[in-house]
């Protein structure tokens, strides 16, 4: 049984490895897009986008056994992430501030 154990955990490292993976080229593109709209003075937020993606998250969801409420929850979190890395891109210092402002992965170090 332990070394039953041992094996499917491997497996989840390995499948959360590739998630992560994911998000991560997800995040790369994301940023792209976030310099495109600074650079055309487009805004952070498109609610029409994310109702579109919203369907499709739901619907994908549903054709792979998953629980709508779920993934779409999960996308909301990632979403709401990219939306305030499209702020900081378009608002590129804060108010009163010279410093630049800091990257998230700073914001991830604090306790
Ligand atoms: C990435 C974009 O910007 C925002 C972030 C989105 C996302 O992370 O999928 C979707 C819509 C926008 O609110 C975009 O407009 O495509």
């Amino acid at each position: 049984m332990q070394r039953m154990l041992q094996t499917l955990r491997s497996e989840i490292d390995r499948i959360d490895g590739q998630i992560i993976e994911l998000l991560a080229r997800r995040f790369a593109v994301t940023r792209q897009v976030g310099q495109l709209k600074a650079h055309h003075a487009l805004p952070a937020v498109d609610a029409e986008r994310e109702s579109a993606q919203q369907l499709r998250y739901e619907q994908l969801a549903r054709a792979n056994g998953l629980d709508p409420a779920l993934v779409t929850g999960l996308f909301r979190d990632i979403i709401a992430a990219v939306v305030r890395q499209h702020g900081e891109a378009i608002t590129p210092e804060r108010p009163g501030s010279s410093q630049p402002p800091r990257s998230r992965k700073d914001h991830g170090n604090e306790r």
